[in-house]
């Protein structure tokens, strides 16, 4: 049988690609600096979304929507970030600057390489695998390919479609929503979670968009924000209605307590989404450690104390919703999520500020 041409790394590990090698030495830095101890927390979340908002800036036809994931969203960062639908990514531009700086691989391959890392941090997620070779981007992307959540489906997957994604590839890829929340829709709370485990990629998400909206986390009246079904959790517009559109209700049932299900079109849906744009990339999935396992308590979905499948808002015509038991106790206000200290960058968010990122632009 033909040996499979294998490279040992400078750093001990053996690949099958040598070009691979010099993620190791970013991984180190990734795994004990940028994430240090965030175990699926504000840290992960934030690497997380930026690697939607850099690749979605694509499309199959206009080519002035950009070259996908190619690292514009910072490169270009005094223009993206501006855009309303990025508020909050500088978080992500403080967390990973830093370490972009230190290392020699492209801004695009970074920031999806610390998403594929961050990705590894959450028990239920499969292996994700890894491409590299991404060329970084000549221009911003324009305003307006990011998906915003006070948007109608229909214009939220003709998006996603002229990126090259479809209705079953967008409800697979929101199931980041489980490891997730959000910090800025509510202008007065942080970390407000979209699900009851916002460090466990569960399909909890799935259940519990589905619930009848009964109270807000803090003030009503924000745009993009609905009704959620527990305290102190947040429901985004466009998850609400995704989870009850004819065009994904069924898609979106389909997740509910299957793990399998769920954790396998996410992993085909992302590696998809990393790699918009580009060609040519080399495969370095046997760089990326493996991520924890679902324990056995997270295995199962659950309705929320206090609720019943009489609480549920019914949405997929052909399949009857899935019966789960109710998790013991009195309904719980969920906690915020612990924002990580993302002090190292020097990018502000008001607009006015400055951006590091001319440094990484010009001066690397
Ligand atoms: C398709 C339509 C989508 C819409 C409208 C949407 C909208 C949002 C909004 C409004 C937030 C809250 C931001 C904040 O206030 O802090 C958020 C958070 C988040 N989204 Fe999405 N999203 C979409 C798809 C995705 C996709 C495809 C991914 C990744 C694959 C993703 C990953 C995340 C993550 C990880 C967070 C949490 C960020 C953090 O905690 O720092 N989203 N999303
Ligand atoms: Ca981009
Ligand atoms: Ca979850």
């Amino acid at each position: 049988a033909a040996v499979e041409p294998r490279a040992t790394c400078a750093t001990g590990q053996t690949v099958k690609n040598a070009a691979c090698c010099a993620l190791f030495p970013v991984l180190q830095d990734i795994q004990n600096d940028m994430f240090a101890g965030d175990t699926c927390g504000d840290a992960a979340h934030a690497a997380l979304r930026v690697a939607f908002h850099d690749a979605i800036g694509f499309s199959k036809t206009q080519s002035s929507f950009g070259t996908g994931a190619d690292g514009s969203i910072f490169l270009f960062a005094e223009q993206e970030l501006t855009y309303g639908a990025n508020l909050g990514i500088a978080d992500a531009f403080n967390l990973e600057v830093p370490f972009i700086k230190k290392h020699n691989i492209s801004v695009a391959d970074f920031i999806q390489f610390a998403a594929t890392i961050s990705l590894t941090k959450c028990p239920g997620v499969l292996q994700p695998p890894f491409m590299m070779g991404r060329v970084d981007a000549k221009a911003a992307a324009p305003d307006g390919t990011v998906p915003e959540p006070f948007q109608t489906v229909d214009t939220i997957l003709a998006r996603m479609a002229d990126a090259g994604l479809t209705a079953a590839d967008t409800v697979a890829l929101l199931a980041s929503h489980s490891i997730a929340g959000a910090d800025d829709v509510d202008p007065d709370l942080s970390g407000l979670p979209f699900d009851s485990t916002p460090s466990v990629f569960d399909t909890q998400f799935f259940v519990e968009t589905q619930l009848r909206g009964t109270g807000f986390p803090g003030s009503s009246g924000n745009q993009g924000e609905v009704a959620s079904g527990i305290a102190g959790e947040i429901r985004l517009q466009s998850d609400h209605l995704l989870a009850r559109d004819t065009a994904t209700a069924c898609l979106w049932q389909a997740n509910v307590n299957n793990q399998a299900h769920m954790a396998q079109t996410f992993q085909a849906a992302f590696a998809k989404m990393q790699n918009l744009g580009q060609k040519n990339l080399v495969d370095c999935s046997d760089v990326i450690p493996a991520p924890p396992s679902l324990p056995a308590s997270a295995a199962t979905a659950f309705f929320p104390a206090g609720l019943s499948h009489a609480d549920i808002e019914q949405a997929c015509a052909t399949t009857a919703f899935p019966n789960l038991s109710t998790a013991p106790g009195a309904a719980v206000s969920l906690p915020q999520i612990v924002q990580a200290p993302l002090t190292q960058g020097d990018c502000d968010d008001d607009g006015e500020g400055k951006f590091s990122n001319f440094f990484l632009r010009f001066a690397n």
